[in-house]
């Protein structure tokens, strides 16, 4: 099936994070696509992958990248599709660098940027799984059916505070 969320990442190392965002896609069955791009090391790739992205099917980006993290400003850049940012997590500033140059975007250019880590990019799958939902009334049912799996697990872990 063709891919419907492209997921990119700056680097194979981010891999251990993005594969979360990967992950939850999979639980609701989204066809998705995973690539290493980086605005520092492909440039033209980068480029190339942004602006064809919408023509091949592509409806949201998710971009993961750490430390002087501009992968997902400059895919925002060179495309109309909603961009999600994930923040990995560098080991010399513990991704507070990641952060910082994700979510200050200028004005006119969003990237909607989750945390920092792990957490960070299983809540990118669930967003982008929640933007196609708008469009998709099956996909908001199953995301209505996690929500509550997810309450019933908070309550009956009440049970386990022994
Ligand atoms: N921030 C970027 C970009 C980019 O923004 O284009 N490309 C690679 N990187 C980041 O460099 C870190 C270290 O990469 P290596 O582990 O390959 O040295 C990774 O977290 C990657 O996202």
């Amino acid at each position: 099936m063709k891919a419907q969320v492209g997921v990119i990442m700056g680097s194979k190392s981010d891999w251990e994070t993005m594969s979360l965002a990967c992950e939850m896609l999979e639980t609701f069955n989204i066809p998705y696509e995973k690539k290493v791009v980086s605005a520092h090391r492909t440039p033209d790739l980068m480029f190339e992958y942004a602006e064809g992205a919408r023509k091949r099917g592509i409806k949201v980006i998710i971009a993961g990248a750490g430390g002087a993290a501009h992968l997902p400003g400059m895919v925002a850049a060179k495309t109309t599709l909603p961009v999600i940012g994930v923040p990995v997590q560098s080991r010399a500033l513990n991704g507070l660098d990641s952060l910082l140059s994700i979510v200050q975007m200028p004005g006119g250019i969003p990237v909607a940027t989750v945390a920092i880590g792990t957490a960070g990019a299983k809540n990118a799958g669930l967003l982008a799984a929640q933007i196609l939902s708008s469009f998709d009334d099956s996909l908001a049912k199953k995301l209505e059916e996690y929500r509550l799996e997810m309450k019933a697990q908070a309550i009956e872990s009440s049970d386990q505070l022994v």
